[in-house]
C-alpha cells in the first residue's frame, strides 16, 4: 500500500438474515489484490459495473485481524513513535462499524480496533523502561451532526465545539499517544 497521510479502505459484509430470507442478489465484488470493489446494477445487466479503487478493499471473508494487522497497526505504531493518530469507520446504519471497531469477543479473529489498539497501546507501555506514561481516552458519538460524550456525567448532553471532553485518564509525563478512533452513524 503507498505511504499517504489519509488511507481510505472499504469493508464488505456478509448479507444478513434478513437479507438473505429477502433472496436479496449480491452486486458487489472486491477484488483485494487491487483494492478495488465492483458494483452492478441488477436491472442492467448490460451495464458495465461501477469500479471504485480504495487503498484496500476486505472482502466478507476477510476477518478484523487481518484488517488491523495490514492498516491498523502501523498507525497504532507510529503513535507509540509519537506521531498523531486517527482510525474513523464511516458507514450506513447497519453496514458494520460497530462489528469493525468494537467488534465481537469470539472467535478471537473478529475481536474489534479498538481492543486490539488499546492492547497495542499498553503493550508498548510495559515495554518501555523508565518512563512514566498519562494515556487519555475520550469516547464521543457523532449522530446527526451532534457530538456527545459518551463518558461524560450526561451522556446525552450535546457538546458545544469549544468544550472539554470528559476522559478516562491514562497520560505519558514524558511521553504523550494521540490515538484518535471515531465511529459516525
Ligand atoms: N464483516 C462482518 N461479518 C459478519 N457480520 C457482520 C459484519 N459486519 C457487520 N456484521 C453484522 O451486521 C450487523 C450490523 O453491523 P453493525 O451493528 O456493526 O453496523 P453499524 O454500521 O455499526 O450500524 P449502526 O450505524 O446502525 O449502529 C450486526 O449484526 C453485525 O454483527
Amino acid at each position: 500500500m503507498a505511504s499517504e497521510a489519509v488511507k481510505v479502505v472499504v469493508r464488505c459484509r456478509p448479507m444478513n438474515q434478513r437479507e438473505r430470507e429477502l433472496r436479496c442478489q449480491p452486486v458487489v465484488t472486491v477484488d483485494c489484490a487491487r483494492g478495488q470493489c465492483c458494483i452492478q446494477n441488477p436491472g442492467a445487466a448490460d451495464e458495465p459495473p461501477k469500479q471504485f479503487t480504495f487503498d484496500g478493499a476486505y472482502h466478507v471473508d476477510h476477518v478484523t485481524e487481518q484488517i488491523y494487522n495490514e492498516i491498523a497497526y502501523p498507525l497504532v505504531e507510529g503513535v507509540t513513535e509519537g506521531y498523531n493518530g486517527t482510525i474513523f469507520a464511516y458507514g450506513q446504519t447497519g453496514s458494520g462499524k460497530s462489528f469493525t471497531m468494537q467488534g465481537l469477543p469470539d472467535p478471537p479473529s473478529q475481536r474489534g480496533i479498538i481492543p486490539r489498539a488499546f492492547e497495542h497501546v499498553f503493550e508498548s507501555v510495559q515495554c518501555a523502561e523508565n518512563t512514566k506514561f498519562l494515556v487519555r481516552a475520550s469516547y464521543l458519538e457523532i449522530y446527526n451532526e451532534d457530538v456527545r460524550d459518551l463518558l461524560g456525567a450526561d451522556t446525552k448532553q450535546r457538546l458545544e465545539a469549544s468544550k472539554q471532553f470528559g476522559e478516562a485518564e491514562f497520560h505519558p509525563s514524558s511521553s504523550h499517544y494521540n490515538l484518535t478512533v471515531i465511529l459516525i452513524w
